[in-house]
């Protein structure tokens, strides 16, 4: 039992997940975790989010989480990517990334074939981003590392950006009571001046046309209505109003002319206080022929046949991944999106998504990349029937490998999780 629950196993934290995967796997999760035995019911404002009633075990720790299936998200946080709402296969830019709850869920929300790029300057949680992403199968997405408000990324090219800049966190202070003394009152004004920096560089990436959420998880007006008034004054853009999100109690912003923000997480409904904003820059995307990157000089190459056919050979199949290209770096192989391929320059540094890596004449694919797994067949995957039998192989034991080779895929009563190693006859967790 957590010690969220009452003795009933109901949950009493007012937790809240989502799902991490496509449409197609929604069914995996969902019997994952009531195997698991937690119970849930769905959140009146997306399909894809629930509210927890049963917590047998910390969710963190459930297979389903675990294998990236579903992410822990606040529900107030969940909003700024649903609001921004990004057409599927369009690219957008998440100018400050870590932890990643946000960046996965725009890669969620434009679906493989669209793209996004999550920036985080602080090196630790740039680490914290990519494992959560690369937890998350969120193969649509790649990371860079600079300052916000100094992006070397193209100016004009993301119709979608999402700045959910550092802020004060008063939203925050029933989980966090040190906010205030860290960030109280008459303390904000460093905030404020880097909010407004990148609020300036977040216009200049933006194209004619383009949309741009501003989020915080603060009830400072300063840190929200204030910039978003010098959004409107100073830098051109326009408010774009949006409708309250069912399941939320909205306040009154403190500006009167804004109307249509959302100053949400102030009712009993659960959910950390939140503000959003929701801009539209003036223009029209078509009056603009955005600069293609493909073809730039880069450190990394693309495969070659050869490496392409050691990768069929280890059981990878490449054609589950979204178009773009499969390049290599040294000995580590990353999936770069064709919008990276188009709007990142060269000499930019960035980073793709892992696939695997070459050892000698052998690729060796990533354990838990989904994308590359075959179609569920009997005489390749070992079919696990409950939770347990996943359990024990996490834990190091082995089973008896379907058929002999170098891997064998894992599923869950006949739907693929992930890849497993096979050393003779023995098949075994292995994600290094
Ligand atoms: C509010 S958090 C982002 C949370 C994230 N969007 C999510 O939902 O998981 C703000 C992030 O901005 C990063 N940051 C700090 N200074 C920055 C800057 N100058 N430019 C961009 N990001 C910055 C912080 O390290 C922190 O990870």
């Amino acid at each position: 039992m957590s010690g969220n629950n009452n003795i009933h196993g109901q949950d009493e934290s007012g937790r809240t997940f989502r799902m991490a995967c496509g449409p197609a796997e929604h069914a995996l999760a969902r019997t994952l975790l009531e195997a698991q035995g937690y119970a849930f019911r769905p959140e009146p404002f997306s399909d894809i989010a629930f509210a927890l009633d049963a917590e047998p075990a910390p969710l963190g720790g459930s297979l389903a989480n675990t294998f990236g299936l579903i992410y822990i998200q606040d529900r107030s946080s969940m909003l700024p990517p649903l609001m921004l709402a990004p057409r599927p296969g369009e690219a957008v830019l998440d100018m400050c990334a870590s932890p990643g709850g946000k960046t996965s869920l725009l890669s969620l929300l434009v679906g493989p074939e669209g793209f996004v790029i999550g920036n985080e300057p602080n090196r630790t949680r740039l680490e914290t981003l990519r494992r959560n992403l690369h937890r998350m199968n969120a193969v649509n997405a790649a990371t860079c590392s600079f300052p916000g408000e100094e992006i070397p990324l193209p100016d004009g090219s993301f119709n979608c950006i999402l700045l959910d800049p550092p802020c004060s966190g008063w939203g925050t202070v029933d989980k966090n009571p040190n906010v205030m003394q860290i960030w109280g009152a008459g303390k904000t004004e460093p905030l404020e001046k880097l909010q407004r920096q990148l609020l300036k560089r977040a216009v200049e990436l933006l194209a004619p046309g383009g949309r741009l959420m501003y989020s915080t998880c603060t009830t400072n007006p300063l840190e929200n209505e204030t910039q978003a008034d010098f959004a409107l004054r100073e830098l051109g853009l326009t408010l774009d109003p949006m409708e309250h999100p069912a399941g939320f109690t909205v306040d009154t912003p403190t500006m009167r002319h804004l109307d249509g923000v959302l100053r949400v997480g102030g009712g009993n409904e659960g959910g950390q206080g939140f503000f959003l904003a929701r801009f539209v820059k003036p223009g029209r995307a078509e009056d603009v022929q955005p600069e293609s990157h493909v073809g730039d000089e880069m450190p990394g190459r693309p495969l070659s046949a050869a490496e392409r056919t050691m990768c069929a050979e280890a059981g990878a199949d490449l054609a589950g991944l979204p178009s773009g290209e499969v390049y290599r770096f040294g000995d580590n192989a990353y999936f770069l999106h064709s919008h990276a391929l188009r709007i990142i320059p060269g000499d930019m540094r960035w980073q793709g998504f892992p696939v695997g890596r070459f050892a000698g004449r052998k690729f060796k694919p990533d354990a838990r990349l989904r994308a590359l797994l075959p179609a569920y067949d009997a005489s390749r995957y070992v079919d696990a029937q409950s939770p347990d039998d996943i359990l024990s192989l996490l834990s190091g034991q082995s089973i008896a490998a379907p058929s002999r080779g170098s891997w064998a895929g894992l599923a869950f009563r006949g739907v693929p999780l992930a890849r497993l190693a096979v050393k003779g006859t023995r098949a075994l967790w292995s994600d290094r």
